[in-house]
């Protein structure tokens, strides 16, 4: 494990406050309604819902790249990492210097932020890739680097975007994998957006269900599975009924 990794986090504090958040758009679309979502430290939070029902915006408004229409949305840490589903490397910079490039931006002294990106590397598990360039990497070994460039700002709270969405089957139950050993080891609070319900439901501590557009939370449901998972647990009873149960309310959520 890092020795600058955080000291693990009091469990309770809630980071991330939202109550009664809406969302109309200058065209008049209305893409979240009446939403209550809170994200506590030790938490990792999934948010599932049908195409287009505003998981993205509510994303968007966490990390103040949005502001909310009505409502309030409280975000009580400034250490926040952002992982999109496209890796968003830049092309010319070498894995290594991309990692560097955010803590670069928040003028970290030279020696810290090299420091960090080193440790940040080896936590995704890219030692030995420092200088390739992303067009030399996998979409599993670039989505690997934008996780260690957020990582390098040791964040509070973790917000992720449909991160493995693009990649295929194996890549991402590894890549759950690491993410669970990360959220374990480093404590962040997580806020994850999702497709699938089984990978909701393997890596959160709770899972939230999204009606339709106007997007507002249906129902809410706590993972019971301690921390840390072991991967088998995808193929228990237990955590197929929890996933039919997940599935039943979304789609109930989406008539
Ligand atoms: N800047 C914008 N101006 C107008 N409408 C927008 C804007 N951004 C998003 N929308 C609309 O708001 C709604 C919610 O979009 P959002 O991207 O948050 O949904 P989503 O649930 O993340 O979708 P998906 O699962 O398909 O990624 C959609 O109808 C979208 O077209």
């Amino acid at each position: 494990m890092s020795t600058t990794a955080p000291a693990p986090a009091q469990t309770g504090t809630t980071l991330l406050d939202f109550s009664d958040v809406a969302m109309t758009f200058p065209d008049g679309t209305v893409a979240l309604h009446e939403v209550d979502l809170t994200v506590d430290r030790g938490e990792f939070v999934s948010v599932v819902g049908p195409s287009g029902c505003g998981k993205s915006t509510l994303l968007r408004i966490a990390s103040g790249l949005e502001t909310a229409s009505a409502g309030t949305a409280s975000v009580r840490t400034r250490r926040i990492g952002y992982v999109f589903q496209d890796a968003t490397l830049l092309p010319w910079r070498s894995v290594a210097d991309n990692v560097e490039l955010l803590a670069e931006l928040n003028k970290q002294p030279k020696q810290l932020r090299k420091e960090k990106a080193k440790q940040a590397i080896e936590l995704v598990g890219l030692t030995g890739f420092e200088r390739h360039l992303p067009k030399q990497l996998s979409g599993g070994m670039r989505m690997r680097t934008s996780l260690a460039r957020s990582l390098t700002l040791d964040p509070e709270l973790f917000l992720f975007d449909e991160p493995f969405g693009a990649l295929d089957e194996i890549t991402r139950e590894r890549l759950n994998d690491e993410l669970l050993r990360l959220f374990v080891e480093q404590r962040f609070a997580g806020l994850f957006i999702t497709h699938s319900v089984s990978e909701a439901v393997y890596l959160s501590t709770k899972v939230v269900v999204m009606s339709g557009r106007p997007g507002t939370v249906v129902r809410r449901f706590d993972v019971p599975f301690p921390m840390p998972r072991d991967p088998d647990i995808r193929f228990t009873p237990e955590f197929a009924e929890l996933v039919g149960e997940v599935s039943h309310a979304l789609r109930e959520g989406h008539k």
